[in-house]
């Protein structure tokens, strides 16, 4: 995988774990937190909730201890008195003391009742609630209340019945009632409510209850204890909406997505800057050097201004491949060095055998109307040379016959030491009998040469065989052969007394059918005898 799509694969990768992080923030730290605080304002509105009805019935008790502790009335209850009532109750005075129910008792017997219009027909209903059981009476004493009828559910204060001093004997208690309608109820609304119901259950948990339901609701739930009930409650039921848990809930979306936008934007950014200063930079020089080792050239590693480390790698390339250039550049020219020595002998200057052998395998056609003779020449007795003059002298002898057989020999010739005194010349020539002169010239030179500054005459012996270059360029395996006949020539100019030359022609167009060169001693003589080889005069 390139750098690039790493690059991208790992700006992936972050994205990916930021959006993770994001829903696990949200999931596990945001909701529950934001499920936390709505919890709170709804046990608050609970709360609210209770204090306005506990406010209202304090008001009311406050009003029922006014009217309690009160001559006028304290005297109507001992001696009932109708002036009295039209005086303080005339005309609509408990609507305008928002009351439902005055009601006086006097020995647990109703002294006076009075009732707002609307609960006129269910006065002996209240009366009958308020007064039930027989001891102790509902708020004998005074107090607040509320109270389940089956006219409905009342908030209910009293007071003892006495005179405006506060002393002495009590003759009855007074009540101020007024009903839980729906009235009131608005009253208690809370801006989120959708719904608030009482109901009189059997049970009276101890806490309120909150529950926060799917599709957006919320439930909460609080028991009030009732007068005279210890086994029943009036239970609040307070159904809303969760605006707050939506608002921020979009809230906290409008953040996350805002944090996953601008980290999109960091990674593209991110990915550009890198691209800018790391890919592109990297991807360059990987061309440079791609060209480099293609070319060999310097010239295509440009020098990088730049002083951060792409600068920096970009020069310690270039000087790598200055040593690499110039560690080449010599190990070639070893090498070529290496091979002309291995090709080349060293006293001479000459070609060596192997230089021989190369070059005429190289060789692909030969010219077919030519001759090629190989001449094969080697010093007489030149063990005697160094043994005499020494070894020096021997060389000296071997360097200079070297130039005297390049001086009978053409340029286009191959001319080579094959081993110790011996040399070979491969010659091409117009026609066979040429190479007569060749080798006689050879001889002859030799013969009337004086070596090692004048000091030493030497002889030679030459062997040599001529071929048609046409009979080259058709037969396989010939050069080994012709080296060993010129070989034999050798041995035979040797072996006649030496300062001679003796070769032969290869004419195989006298031939019935046709023999390959002989390679031994049998052989040349059979091809002797039947003409193969016909010598050269
Ligand atoms: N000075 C010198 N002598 C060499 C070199 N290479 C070979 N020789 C000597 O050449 C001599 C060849 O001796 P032989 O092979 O007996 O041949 P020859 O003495 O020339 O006798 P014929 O060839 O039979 O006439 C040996 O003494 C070699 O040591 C060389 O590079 N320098």
């Amino acid at each position: 995988m390139t750098l690039k799509y790493k690059l991208i694969a790992s700006l992936l990768l972050f994205l990916l774990i930021l959006g993770s992080g994001i829903v696990l923030i949200q999931q596990a730290i945001v909701i529950p937190k934001v499920e936390s605080l709505e919890t709170d304002a709804l046990k608050a509105d609970l709360e609210r909730i209770e204090d306005a009805l506990q406010g209202e019935m304090t008001n009311m008790e406050k009003l029922a201890v006014d009217w309690g502790v009160w001559d006028d009335v304290y005297e109507y209850v001992a001696q009932p008195n109708p002036d009295f009532i039209a005086s303080a109750l005339g005309g609509d005075a408990l609507e305008q003391l928002s009351m439902d129910l005055l009601l006086i008792s006097h020995h647990e017997s109703p002294a006076l009742v009075q009732t707002s219009s609307r609960m006129a027909a269910l006065r002996p209903v209240l009366v009958e609630g308020l007064l039930r059981g027989d001891d102790p009476r509902l708020l004998a004493a005074g107090g607040q209340g509320i109270l389940h009828t089956d006219a409905g559910i009342f908030l209910v204060a009293a007071s003892k019945v006495l005179p405006s001093s506060g002393q002495g004997i009590s003759t009855g208690t007074l009540y101020f009632a007024k009903r839980l309608d729906h009235a009131l109820m608005q009253r208690l609304n809370t801006p989120n409510m959708q719904s608030l119901e009482l109901a009189v259950v059997e049970q009276t948990p101890a806490a309120p209850k909150i529950e926060l339901l799917p599709g957006r609701f919320s439930l909460s739930q609080t028991w009030l204890p009732l007068l005279g009930e210890p086994e029943r409650s009036l239970r609040v039921e307070l159904r809303q909406g969760r605006p707050f848990f939506d608002s921020t809930l979009t809230y906290t979306y409008y953040i996350m997505g805002t944090i996953f936008v601008l980290g999109i934007l960091g990674c593209l950014t991110v990915y550009l800057l890198l691209q800018h200063y790391l890919v592109a930079p990297i991807r360059k020089l990987q061309r440079n050097i791609e060209r480099f080792s293609a070319l060999n050239s310097l010239e295509q590693i440009p020098d990088d201004p730049r002083t951060d480390e792409i600068g920096s790698l970009t020069r310690s390339f270039r000087k790598m491949a200055a040593r690499v250039s110039q560690d080449h550049a010599q190990m070639l020219d070893e090498r070529e060095q290496l091979k002309e020595e291995s090709l080349t002998d060293p006293l001479t200057g000459l070609g060596n055998r192997r230089f021989l052998l190369q070059s005429i395998e190289g060789r692909k056609r030969w010219m077919a109307d030519h001759h090629i003779a190989v001449i094969t020449a080697d010093l007489d007795h030149f063990k005697k040379v160094n043994d005499q003059y020494g070894h020096d002298k021997g060389d000296q002898v071997l360097q200079e016959f070297a130039r005297l057989l390049e001086e009978c020999c053409r340029e286009d010739d191959y001319l080579v030491r094959s081993g110790g005194e011996e040399f070979i010349a491969i010659c091409q020539l117009a026609n066979a009998e040429d190479v007569a002169q060749v080798v006689e010239r050879i001889r002859r030179k030799t013969a009337e040469s004086r070596f090692a500054d004048g000091l030493i005459r030497a002889t030679c012996s030459i062997g040599f065989i001529v071929t048609p270059a046409s009979e080259l360029n058709q037969m396989n395996n010939t050069w080994e052969r012709l080296f060993k006949v010129s070989d034999m020539a050798l041995y035979r100019a040797k072996h006649e007394g030496r300062n001679r030359c003796i070769g032969w022609r290869y004419s195989y167009l006298s031939q019935i059918s046709r023999r390959p060169l002989p390679v031994t001693t049998a052989e040349l003589k059979l091809a002797l005898e039947e003409h193969t080889l016909t010598p050269v005069s």
